[in-house]
């Protein structure tokens, strides 16, 4: 079923299932249903419906191409920057729907934070790069305050040990490793539920990929996270329930555990085994 966005005439129907099975067993932190995604006339992503549960970390899988970054932007409206790039369907934050217009953009942004493939911090500080987003975001009133949140923040990306005596260097000067923990910084320090992460590993050497690997592990406690990936191996490793995409259609999605080992479709078992990707 597809539904066109901001139709105020419209009622949003939930079916209870995703291929006729619940993909959450309690509420979803994130619901999608019958989303699509098109680029222009081409369309990337078509009639996905997922549950991403909260408190866990979700992997997005699949061959190059099927959408997994397409439909990961469209849980926090980024496609929305895209000018050709048009999404319908129902998308929900805890049961709100994100692209109902009395949405605030910003403030969805900083609900549903994101990493990206390459690490990106500003050409500013250390300090300065973790303290934008609270600032702009209003979040603090005084230094003390800011102090603490960045602080807190780069110590739950891990990083605080490697950064306090050089907090006011740039921010550009730290390894690949380190600006990535950066960036995963900078989402954690505006409060984020939500954190989206596209392929945040694959510019990052082994050891450095093991570290954001253990620090998604331990930040799943306190945020939802996604990811999307290409290597099913962390896949594996990092995530408690995985979705399998394939040509902009969900083929599946289950537990980790049994999607690498007993996937129900033929497409995710040849995907898995390697046959094609
Ligand atoms: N900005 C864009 N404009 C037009 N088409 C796009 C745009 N971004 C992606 N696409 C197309 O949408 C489809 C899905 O792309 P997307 O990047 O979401 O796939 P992906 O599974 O994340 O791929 P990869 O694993 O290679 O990163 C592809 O056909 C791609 O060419």
């Amino acid at each position: 079923m597809t539904h066109l966005r901001n139709d105020p005439e419209q009622q949003h129907e939930y079916p209870e299932t995703t291929a006729g099975k619940p993909t959450v067993d309690g509420d979803a932190k994130v619901a999608a249903r019958g989303a699509n995604v098109f680029y222009g006339a081409k369309q990337a992503i078509k009639e996905v419906s997922l549950d991403i549960a909260p408190n866990e970390v979700t992997s997005f899988i699949g061959p190059s191409g099927c959408g997994k970054s397409t439909f990961l932007r469209a849980l926090n409206r980024m496609n929305d920057i895209i000018d050709i790039c048009r999404v319908t369907g129902d998308i929900r934050l805890d049961g709100e729907d994100i692209y109902d217009r009395k949405v605030d953009v910003v403030q969805l942004r900083a609900r549903v934070g994101m990493v990206f493939q390459k690490p990106n911090p500003f050409p500013k500080s250390i300090f300065e790069n973790v303290a934008y987003g609270p600032r702009i975001h209003g979040l603090v009133a005084h230094k003390d305050e800011l102090d603490e949140i960045v602080h807190t923040s780069l110590e739950r990306a891990g990083l605080l040990g490697e950064v306090k005596d050089r907090l006011e260097t740039p921010g550009t000067g730290l390894s690949g490793g380190q600006q990535q923990r950066l960036c995963i910084a900078r989402a954690i320090a505006v409060s984020p539920e939500v954190i989206l992460m596209d392929e945040p590993c694959s510019a990052l050497d082994p050891i450095a990929t093991a570290k954001i690997e253990e620090l998604i592990d331990e930040l799943r406690g306190n945020y939802t996270i996604v990811i999307v990936t290409h290597s099913m191996q962390q896949a594996a490793r990092v995530s408690q329930r995985t979705a399998f995409f394939h040509l902009g259609n969900l083929v599946e999605m289950g537990d980790t555990e049994t999607i690498f080992t007993n996937p129900e479709h033929k497409l995710t078992q040849g995907y898995i085994t390697g046959r094609f990707g």
